[in-house]
């Protein structure tokens, strides 16, 4: 049977999504470790004033596809951006590049997804459920294909504790609410989104189950391929280990620890973390294609692509190793010195937001008006506490989701194809992948140069002496008030100060004895 990448040879491979975290992932996977593939046609649209064309460009330009580029030069000739919106009829592509794609199209890797979870429920209906089935009645046309992927959720059925590898009943029926949604007022539709959700944390997950759904319905004669990532993090090998280039999901909140400004978070710390690096997930999303295309399965296969029952690894430590590489490896300007911690109960991280977040918020802020700039610390803690509000849900409890179809997809391989496209997270080292994750956030999220890291130590130092400066003084002032003012504080004070008084005079009394 050919390999992996034989079976790429030659095809015409269609992607949705091309331009976001995963999507760029896969583009450079395929181009990389399949460079026969005839071509990628990559749906894209413009954005904040760039062409479709100069977004391609740039993100070709991206260092992410170094190796690439290396082994390939004129590796972008095999790009054919195609200009799409998704929350258009019929997608917003046109009469001809419909033609194109119809005609020539072998395997649709559907990536695209608004993946915000403060989403308005007719927009993330619009992009997750709409264009989904509006790309399947384009694949429906499609002469040549031989698989269709779509890029799920593992938190697409959260509401359960125990996810399988199926396909569960909707909350809804899809086609019910898209009509239901179209006439009604959009302040309507705010007020009902929370009874729609029920117990689903947000629009997201509310939508991408009901995704899953319109792609088991519209499917037809298509074969399918369903993979359900949980929480996608940077890369652990390859194209080079910590690779990552957004604040989505953990990366954001290492980033605010590692800057000092998170202090504290709602989290468990026994909690299964389910994070799994993006490029286990595209090489399993490029076996399981090639697996859909050879083997045709009758019904679609579902793939929950976790790590948690397998290698699994919990918050707690996620803590510790994020703590201690930014501790070693300092983000550039901290806020203050990076010490973070977790807490799975509601009152002490209320408090601790108080006294770490919001007094040091006004107190900087005090500072900058004094200073005559403009408060903007409060502000940053605001939309931290927003951010990190929504991601609470997913660190505070843990699932367990069943992985059959994963180790399944494993035994097909063959030896070469198992190292070339590995998704064997049992050989996933931890401390050393989150170690890279931080270091990947400072050097692609935030643009820093490691040959900073002694100016950035330098000033973690500052810090520290300023800390001790400060927190002396606070004690000292607030101990001269209270002695001041209350004879039980002087009391006290006296008898503080004549303790430690005998104790010098008996320590020095003693070594005089035993000299
Ligand atoms: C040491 C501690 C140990 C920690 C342990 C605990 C860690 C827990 C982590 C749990 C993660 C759970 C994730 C669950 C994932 C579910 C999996 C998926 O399927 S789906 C995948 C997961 N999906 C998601 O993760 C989506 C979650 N994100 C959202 O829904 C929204 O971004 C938002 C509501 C958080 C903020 O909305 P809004 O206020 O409108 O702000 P905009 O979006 O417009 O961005 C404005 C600017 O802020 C930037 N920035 C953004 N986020 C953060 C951040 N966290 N921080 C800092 N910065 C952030 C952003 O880049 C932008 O910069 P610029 O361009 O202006 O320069
Ligand atoms: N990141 C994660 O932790 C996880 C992600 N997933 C799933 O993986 C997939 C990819 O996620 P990820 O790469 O992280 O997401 P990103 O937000 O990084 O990328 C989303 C992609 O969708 C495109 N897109 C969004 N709206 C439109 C639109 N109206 N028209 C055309 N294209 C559009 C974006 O294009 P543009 O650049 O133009 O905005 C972008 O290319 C999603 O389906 C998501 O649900 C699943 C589990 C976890």
């Amino acid at each position: 049977m050919a390999s992996i990448s034989e079976w790429y040879a030659g095809k015409n491979v269609l992607i949705t999504g091309a331009t976001g975290f995963m999507g760029k992932v896969l583009v450079e996977k395929l181009l990389r470790s399949c460079p026969e593939v005839n071509a990628l046609y990559i749906l894209v649209r413009p954005k904040a004033g760039q062409s479709m064309s100069e977004r391609v460009q740039d993100m070709m330009k991206s260092k992410l596809f170094d190796r690439v580029r290396e082994d390939n030069p004129e590796f972008h000739q095999k790009i054919i951006p195609i200009s799409s919106e998704l929350t258009q009829p019929g997608l917003a592509i046109s009469p001809e590049d419909v033609q194109t794609l119809t005609s020539c199209i072998n395997i649709v890797f559907h990536c695209a997804a608004t993946i915000r979870f403060d989403e308005p429920l007719k927009h993330a209906l619009q992009l997750n459920v709409i264009a989904t089935q509006q790309l399947l009645s384009l694949a429906q046309q499609m002469k040549h294909l031989q698989a269709f992927i779509h890029i799920s959720t593992a938190y697409a059925n959260c509401n359960r504790r125990h996810i399988d590898e199926v396909i569960y009943p909707p909350p809804v029926e899809p086609k019910k609410l898209i009509d239901s949604l179209e006439w009604m007022d959009d302040n309507i539709i705010l007020d009902i989104t929370p009874r729609l959700i029920g117990d689903r944390p947000n629009t997201y997950t509310y939508t991408k189950a009901l995704a899953e759904c319109v792609v088991q319905q519209e499917s037809g004669k298509l074969n399918i391929g369903i993979i359900r990532p949980s929480i996608v993090g940077a890369s652990w090998q390859e194209p080079f280990p910590g690779w990552i280039d957004n604040f989505n999901g953990p990366s954001g909140v290492f980033i605010a620890a590692g800057k000092g400004i998170l202090r504290t978070m709602r989290a468990s710390n026994d909690a299964v973390a389910d994070l799994i690096p993006v490029d286990v997930v595209i090489n399993l999303t490029l076996a399981a294609g090639w697996y859909t295309a050879v083997h045709r399965p009758k019904t679609a296969l579902v793939y929950n692509c976790t790590t948690g029952g397998i290698n699994p690894f919990h918050w707690g430590e996620i803590e510790h190793h994020v703590m201690s590489t930014f501790k070693r490896n300092p983000l550039e300007q901290a806020f203050r010195r990076p010490n973070a911690n977790i807490t799975s109960n509601y009152l002490i991280n209320q408090y601790w937001i108080l006294v770490s977040h919001k007094f040091p918020a006004l107190l900087y802020d005090l500072f900058l008006r004094l200073t005559g700039q403009k408060p903007q610390m409060m502000r940053i803690f605001n939309r931290l506490h927003k951010a990190i509000g929504l991601l609470e849900y997913f660190s505070s409890q843990d699932w367990e989701w069943n992985s059959d179809n994963m180790n399944m997809l494993m035994s097909h391989l063959s030896a070469e194809d198992r190292k070339t496209f590995n998704f064997d997270v049992r050989q996933l080292n931890w401390p050393e992948y989150i170690e890279n994750y931080c270091i990947g956030t400072k050097k692609y999220v935030l643009n820093e140069d490691m040959s900073d890291i002694p100016a950035a130590r330098q000033h973690l130092r500052k810090l520290r002496n300023i800390r001790y400066t400060f927190n002396t003084v606070l004690l000292v002032f607030i101990w001269r008030v209270f002695i001041a003012r209350s004879q039980m504080a002087r009391n006290i004070w006296y008898f503080v100060v004549s303790l430690c008084f005998k104790f010098l005079s008996y320590f020095r009394a003693s070594s005089t004895l035993t000299q």
